[in-house]
């Protein structure tokens, strides 16, 4: 079944409220994103039918199937929707085959047509041979594919993912992570996958949906959000040092909490003198003295002092009370040469070329 979502997700509940447009077409991959209690779960949980909407709309290919306003609510076991959960929830009792011919069992396909719809699923993701092996006999990475299979039996007109690879070993989830995006790249409906995994969403998605306290806070490819973050919880994630300020002159940023760094500003952003505005620049880039630098040909020179130094895989994160505050990535040699430690003061220095200025309000931006 092919049929384009279009919704808006109003859930209130506690205090709490989540209230998330969203459209997504048949074969297009939508990660979201988001930090522990953002809504994640709840947004798929309403898309699901577990959780009804308390406003708004949900629409699947034209078809209404949750709309509180005029009290329609299509129940979770007969909409048109397969879900993927964290932990599979496989039936212990079953194999593959009849755990993956299970739902089009229960929406009344006679059992040989049933099973032989399962069978050319597992089939198609890699699991001939499997079909009669209970799930306590199956790998993580199988199991997670024995659940796809079992979500797309019922032809869904869509697809929704909660943190897929989550149940598996990290060995196991770098294998499995490149299948599933092979297989999801196949289903001919709209796909969501919820994770907290930045990389997950990256290498899995075609669009990222940001969302933080329950609304979208940015939208866009991978690459558009990796470049361009648009909140400290997004640039975390992508590894950047990000700067909100106002612009006061070509690619100059007074930054809100006290200094001015130089970037640079792509003509056609639109971004005009007095707007607000984000700096981004890689750790990478901001190099690292203990003594003021000399003439350089960096527009950026401050003084800061060092807070924390973390050791990552190759390098170690140099973190720099400023302002700006800045993450700065220096060599393990480097931290013994210049003896880093806590409380020291040092020079940071970066490029306007490799300072990255682009509007504040870069959702819609996104978007385009
Ligand atoms: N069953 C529930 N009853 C009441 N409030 C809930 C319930 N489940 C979640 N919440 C609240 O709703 C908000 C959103 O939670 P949700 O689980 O959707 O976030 P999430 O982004 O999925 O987080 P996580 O990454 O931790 O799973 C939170 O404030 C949470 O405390």
């Amino acid at each position: 079944m092919s049929a384009t979502l279009d919704a808006r997700v109003v859930v209130r509940r506690n205090g709490f409220v989540l209230d998330v447009e969203l459209t997504a077409q048949p074969g297009e991959v939508v990660g979201v994103l988001g930090p522990n209690g953002a809504g994640k779960s709840t947004l798929l949980r309403a898309l699901a039918g577990l959780q009804p909407l308390t406003g708004g709309r949900l629409a699947l290919g034209g078809r209404v199937l949750d709309e509180p306003s005029t009290a329609v609510f299509v129940p979770p076991a007969v909409r048109p929707v397969g879900l993927v959960f964290q932990d599979y929830r496989l039936f212990p009792h079953l194999d593959a085959l009849d755990n993956v011919a299970f739902g089009p069992r229960a929406r009344g396909v006679r059992r040989p047509a049933a099973r032989a719809t399962a069978g050319d699923l597992l089939r198609r993701l890699g699991l001939e041979g499997l079909e009669h092996r209970r799930p306590a006999e199956l790998s993580g990475g199988q199991a997670q594919r024995v659940a796809l299979a079992r979500a797309l039996a019922v032809d869904p007109g869509l697809l929704l993912l909660d943190e897929p690879l989550a149940a598996l070993d990290a060995r196991t989830r770098l294998e499995v992570r490149s299948r599933l995006r092979e297989h999801l790249r196949g289903v001919d409906a709209p796909v969501l996958v919820v994770t907290h995994d930045p990389l997950e969403a990256m290498v899995l998605a075609d669009r990222l949906v940001v969302l933080e306290g329950g609304r979208v806070v940015q939208e866009g490819t991978p690459l558009q959000v990796a470049r361009r973050p648009a909140t400290q919880y997004v640039a975390r994630l992508v590894g950047l040092n990000l700067w909100s300020g106002r612009l006061v002159g070509t690619g100059v940023v007074e930054l809100e909490g006290g200094g001015r760094v130089t970037g640079t500003l792509d003509p056609g952003s639109g971004a005009r003198e007095g707007d607000a505005v984000l700096a981004a620049v890689s750790p990478s880039a901001v190099v690292l003295s203990t003594a003021a630098p000399g003439p350089t040909s960096a527009r950026n020179v401050w003084p800061g002092t060092v807070e924390g130094v973390e050791l990552l895989t190759d390098r170690v994160r140099v973190e720099v009370g400023g302002p700006p505050h800045a993450f700065v990535d220096v060599t393990p040699a480097a931290v013994a040469e210049l003896g880093l430690h806590p409380g020291q003061p040092v020079w940071l220095s970066a490029k306007a070329t490799e300072t990255d200025v682009y509007p504040a309000q870069n959702r819609t931006a996104a978007q385009g």
